[in-house]
Formats: C-alpha cells, structure tokens, sequence
C-alpha cells in the first residue's frame, strides 16, 4: 500500500521496531524507478535521494536495493532491472553529512571557504587554542583571587574537558554559540560566579579564533556542517538548478536535529521535491545529538501536504515473545515514559519459531550483592555457549540469515563492551567481537603496532624496549625478573639481547639491523616485513577465528596509514604519533569482522545505539542495574530550549547548574529516553531475550521494569 502512495504528496511512515519502514522505503523506490522506467521520465541517479545516519546504513540500503531489483530481474528476466542495477550505483545513497557536504561545496565561494574545502573533525587545533585562553584565564584569576583554583568543581583536569564539550553540545543542538549573547546564559550561579566569564572569555573566543583558524585553512569543521548547511540552502547564492531532485528518502528520521529540519524544510521550498520519511519516536535514542520528540511535528507531518501511514505487523520477533514484551511496552506506555497507546502501537507477530517453546523465549538469571560479580560473567558465557550449540543443531542452519546466527549482548556503555571483552578473553570457545562500535583503535592488532613502532622509534630507551618484549609483536618468554636488580645500561643491553634473540630467529637481522632499515627504507613495507616474519596474530591467540580477527584488522590499520601517505609523507614517528592519537582519544573507527559467509555464530558485543535498525537471533542484557532517573554522577549536560541555554556540572554526584537548566524536567527526560533505549533493545530480538535481574537491588533501573515482562 504504502509503495503505491500518490506520488505528489510527502509521505511519512511512522511504526514500529521490526515493522518493515526500512523495507517500505526499499519497495517505494524500486515503485518510482519500475513506473518511471515504463515511461522514461526519471533519471535515478539525480532525481532520488536517499538519507541515512550511518555509512553502513547507506551501504546496507544500497546493497537491499540492488538485491531487489535482482529480485526482479530472476522473476522477469527483463534486462531493464540490469540497468536499473547499475543506475544504483551512482544513486545519491549517502549519510546527511555527505549530502550535505556536496551542497555546502556548491554554494561555499560565497560562504568565504573554497570549493576544495576539507573537513575537520579531530580537535586537536582547537585544544591548543582552548589552552590558550584558559590559560590566560587562569593566570588572570589566580592574581585576583588566590583561592580560585579551589572554587572549581572537581579537578582543573575534568574540568577542562568538560569545557572543551561545552560548544560541540551545542552545535549539536543547532545553536551557534558564536553568535550568543550575555542573556542567553542566565544570571551568574552562586557556586560558579566565573562561569558567565568563562563561556564569554574563553568558550565563545576559543570557537571565534578556531572558527578563523578554519577559514584560513579552507577547512570546516563537522560539528558544524549543519549550521553551513543552513547558512548555505538560505544564501541568495543557493543555485537551485544545481538540483534535479524529485524525491527525499529519509530513514530513522526520529534521529534528525532541528538544525537538519530547518536545512531539509528550507530546501524543499526551493526545490520543490518530496520526501519520504520512516522513523519510530519509540526508538529516538539520540538526545543528547540534538534529536528531539517533536521531530515529525517540527517537519509538518501534520499538514495537508502530507500522507501518513503506520504499520503494525512485525516481521522480526517471534510472535509469542513480541505478546510477553508488549506487557511491558503496555506498561511503559500508561506511565507515559515511552510514546506508546497499545490500540495504536501494539506490535502484530508474523512470524514463530516452533524450535523454541514458549518458556524458553526469555530467561532471566538471578543473583544477589552477596554474589560475586564474576557470577553475572560465568551464567553469561555459559549461556552464550548453550544458545550458540542450539542455533548450530537447527535443521536449516545453513539457509539461516547472518542476523539469524548472531547472539548479540546489548549493554549500555563503551566501558561494559570493554569489561565483558575482557572477561571473554579468558574464555577459550567464545569469540565475542565487538563490531560497529567504532573500535578499531582499542584492540590489540593497533596496540600491538604502536608498541612496535615506539621502540623503532625510541631504540635505545628501555621503557619502549621492555613494551615491545612483552606485546605480541615477540613470541619469546620473556624473563622479566632478571631486570630486577640490573643497573639502567644493563638493562638496555639485555632487552637488545633479547630483541637480538628473536629478530635473529625470524628475519636474520639484530635489532639495530633491524633499525637501520625502518630508517632508511619506505616505512610501511619494512613494517609489513616485520609483522609477516614475527607473526604477532599466533602470539596473540592460538584459536584460529581470534588470530584471523587480528590480521584483518591489523590489514585495515594498514589500509588506513595507507590512505594517509598519499596526502602525506610517512615517516615511522609521524606513524607513531598517529597511532597513539588515535588510540589516546579513542578515535572512532569501526573493526573489521571476520566474515567467511556467516557459516559459523556469531556472539558480538556492542551498545544498544549500535544495535539500532539492526536484528539479531538472540539479546542478551547483562547489566540491569544502573539508575535510569539520575542525572550523570560526573559530566556535563546541556539544554537549548526557548532561546536559553541551560547547563549543569555534574561532579561526584553533586550538580551545579544555571537557571535555565530544569533538572527534574531533565530526570524525566533521561528517565523516558533509557525507557526509549530498553524498548531498542529488546525489539532487536528475532527468537529470544536472555537478562540478569539482581534481585536485592533499589531503584528505578532497566531491571525493575523488565521485571513487568
Ligand atoms: N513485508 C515484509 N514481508 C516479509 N518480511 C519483511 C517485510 N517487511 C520487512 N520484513 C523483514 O522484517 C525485518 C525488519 O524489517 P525492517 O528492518 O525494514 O524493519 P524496521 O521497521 O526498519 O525495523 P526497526 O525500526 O526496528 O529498525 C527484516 O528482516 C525484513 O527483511
């Protein structure tokens, strides 16, 4: 129904978690390409566009596009879907920041950067020049009063990097904090009088000089590009006929900031085209980058010139599993913390799994304080095998979906991945990945690299030396204790001897040898020579899917340095700063999994924003317990509401916030949204749901409502 809408209205699909929206955009473009290919009139490649938030989501939309039409194609055998195939391909399928990347450049001239203007989204530059004034800022307020120091909440150290986030939260709202005045931040706050000063004296002049600092540079900065997207689609230079566009396909919109409603709404009215737009506000999980519940509101949804369609069939969860979450969702939705009405929103099954009996859809494991944490990780793994073996014994196992083998544990945070990660490296027949959570500069292959190219770079200093011996670069026992008692030049002399010792064995060459060639040969490829002789992947694990998830992703380091030497010469330190800024800062980039066709199951390990539009045989939620109505017990968060900025430190528990900050409006709102997240994550469940209930535990936690189940 909804492929068919008119094709002269836009059309929103608002429904639920595994009800097809996806699938709906996917059936709604081969519609307009199957009727425009009867009559000629469109030309793909220009007239539709399609926006994600993810590049794997644009990727992922590619290639379900591509395999519809071969759908099509096998069906008919008509070669026109051929073409179509390749019109894909130079289809505008992107992320909002890449689309809005080709129109920034369009219109940039009059905007006073280059066509050929770079992106920035590291923060280096602006660090130093935040330094800078804070500095200056410190130095100036020390003289004044002596005590000052002492008045800042926390340490000079957290609190620095809270400041540093102060402007980038506010981009993300859409609000330029350049062009702030005095009255937008409220009176001076009794605990914090200097705050006021702050944000003028160092925030705002930090982004002004940082701002200039670009400009000279021809460079923008990500955190701004909506901003220049809207300066951009509202400057009289705007060239509409730069654009063919008929159609806007827009997914996950729940997820769009203001500043992006602002940027599509104001491109719609020059260019005259439709939209298309899927999202579920019951998933809006993206708060603090600015997404807000009023989103469809915002985008006239309601208006005449729109179609609205819901959809309530599910196609992703067993049907009796969605009836046992649906008690929750219900419940959920009396107390108004997700935006849900069972008559409008209940989700209808489609599907059943007659392998799996109704008790079995989900187990909770219980365990109290008195129990030792290490219980939660024993049940974990355990269960983890137990399901592993029953999707492995199913009968169609070999037609079963990537998706359909995949045990998924959903947690909240970065820092349970890497506590569950850690624990799984004890286990000898578990291998948990960690894909799509953008960690790629966490695990060993990039810590391994950066040992061994600090100790090339740094021969003769110890500490480096005595790094490297004990990474996985050196598969040699290392005794360490014979260190003990030596005098610092022994020391060196025996690492140079153990280091002698295995290069010797595996490449014939002595250290300094070794050294030498790095110096005076192209980096990479004596790099690449080193790790083909010492084979670290067989230090690392003697289980072959580990050691091959270790090389791939040492490979896509590889390719990622690659990529860097053709804007830049490569020398071993430069790689070596590059690689400790980027694990340092925890830079995002996503691992590689290991993929041989999915004949195998999958356990991976990741955020339940990570898991978003995607699905998974089983979840599995081990931490229940954390308070989902407090505020951060350390941090900063910020409001942009009505014009005013509200802001709020957080430290140990105690927060300091301003007048515009309404903090009990914000515990219901971070007590709605963590409902919203728990909501994400059980809907990605295709057979089973698995939890930890700590039963002795106190208030309001994900826990306490998965107990309404
Ligand atoms: N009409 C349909 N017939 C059969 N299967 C479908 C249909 N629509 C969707 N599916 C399947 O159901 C699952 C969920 O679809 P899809 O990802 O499009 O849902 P969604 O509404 O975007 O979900 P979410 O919001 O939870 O990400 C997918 O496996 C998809 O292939």
């Amino acid at each position: 129904m909804i492929e068919h809408a008119p094709i002269d209205k836009n059309i929103v699909v608002k429904a639920g978690a595994g009800t097809g929206k996806t699938f709906s955009m996917i059936s709604r473009i081969s519609f307009i390409c199957h009727q425009a290919s009867n009559a000629n009139i469109l030309d793909v490649k220009n007239e539709i566009a399609m926006l994600t938030f993810t590049t794997e989501a644009a990727t992922n939309m590619k290639s379900r596009l591509k395999q519809a039409f071969m759908n099509y194609f096998v069906l008919t055998r008509n070669k026109k879907y051929l073409n179509m195939i390749s019109g894909i391909e130079n289809m505008r399928i992107s992320t909002i920041h890449s689309f809005s990347n080709l129109v920034i450049k369009d219109t940039s001239l009059s905007l006073g950067i280059g066509v050929d203007f770079s992106t920035v989204s590291g923060s280096y530059n602006k660090q130093k020049i935040f330094d800078q004034y804070f500095n200056e800022y410190l130095k100036k307020k020390n003289e004044e009063e002596p005590i000052f120091f002492g008045s800042i909440p926390g340490s000079i150290y957290d609190f620095r990097k809270l400041l540093l986030q102060f402007a980038d939260m506010l981009y993300n709202k859409g609000y330029d904090i350049k062009d702030a005045t005095e009255d937008v931040f409220g009176k001076p706050i009794v605990e914090m009088p200097y705050m006021k000063e702050i944000i003028q004296e160092v925030i705002i002049e930090t982004e002004k000089t940082y701002s200039d600092f670009l400009s000279e540079n021809n460079s923008v900065n990500l955190s701004e590009y909506m901003l220049y997207l809207n300066k951009c689609v509202n400057d009289e230079s705007f060239n509409k006929n730069l654009y063919q566009y008929k159609y806007i396909f827009i997914d996950e919109f729940q997820d769009v900031d203001d500043s992006q409603i602002e940027a599509f709404l104001a491109m719609q009215r020059k260019l005259n085209f439709k939209f298309f737009i899927v999202g579920d506000l019951k998933q809006s999980i993206y708060r603090f980058r600015g997404a807000t519940m009023d989103a469809f509101n915002k985008m006239g949804c309601d208006g005449n010139e729109w179609q609205e369609y819901t959809l309530n069939i599910n196609y992703r969860t067993d049907m009796r599993l969605l009836g046992k979450f649906s008690k929750l969702f219900n419940y959920m939705g009396e107390k108004k913390l997700i935006p849900y009405n069972e008559k409008k929103d209940k989700l209808i099954g489609a599907i059943s799994n007659q392998l799996i009996s109704v008790n079995e859809l989900i187990e909770e494991y219980t365990y109290s304080k008195e129990e030792e944490i290490d219980i939660i990780y024993k049940m974990l793994f355990e269960k983890i095998k137990q399901r592993k073996v029953e999707i492995e014994l199913n009968p169609n196992f070999t037609k079963l979906s990537v998706s359909e083998k995949t045990v998924a544990i959903l947690v909240r945070t970065n820092y349970q991945i890497s506590k569950i990660l850690r624990q799984a490296k004890n286990q000898d027949d578990v291998f948990v990945e960690s894909d799509s959570n953008g960690d790629l500069y966490r695990i060993q292959p990039s810590i391994d690299l950066c040992k061994l190219t600090a100790a090339l770079s740094n021969p003769r200093n110890p500490i480096y030396l005595f790094d490297l011996l004990l990474s996985n670069n050196i598969n040699i026992k290392f005794p360490v204790e014979k260190l003990i008692n030596m005098e610092e030049n022994e020391k060196l002399d025996y690492l140079i001897k153990c280091l002698n010792e295995f290069y010797q064995s595996v490449l014939n060459m002595c250290w300094n040898e070794l050294v030498f060639e790095v110096q005076s040969k192209p980096v990479l490829m004596v790099l690449r020579k080193i790790y083909e002789a010492s084979k670290p992947w067989k230090t690392y694990s003697s289980d072959e899917t580990k050691q091959q998830y270790y090389r791939t992703n040492y490979d896509l380091i590889f390719e990622d340095l690659s990529k860097e030497g053709k804007y830049s010469y490569l020398t071993l330190e430069s790689i070596n700063e590059s690689l400790h800024i980027l694990i340092n800062t925890g830079s995002e980039k996503t691992s590689r999994s290991v993929t041989d066709d999915g004949d195998y199951v999958r356990i991976v390990c990741t955020t339940v924003h990570k898991s978003k539009g995607l699905e998974y045989d089983t979840v599995i939620m081990p931490f229940t317990t954390d308070s989902i109505d407090k505020m951060r017990r350390n941090g900063l968060d910020i409001t942009y509401v009505g014009g005013k900025v509200g802001y709020c430190f957080s430290v140990n528990g105690e927060a300091i916030t301003n007048e515009y900050f309404y903090t009990n409006d914000e515990i219901k709102e971070i007590e709605m949204e963590e409902s919203r997240i728990l909501y994400v994550a059980l809907t990605r469940a295709i057979n089973k749901f698995v939890w930890f209930n700590k039963i002795d535990s106190s208030g309001n936690t994900w826990g306490k409502l998965l107990e309404e189940i």
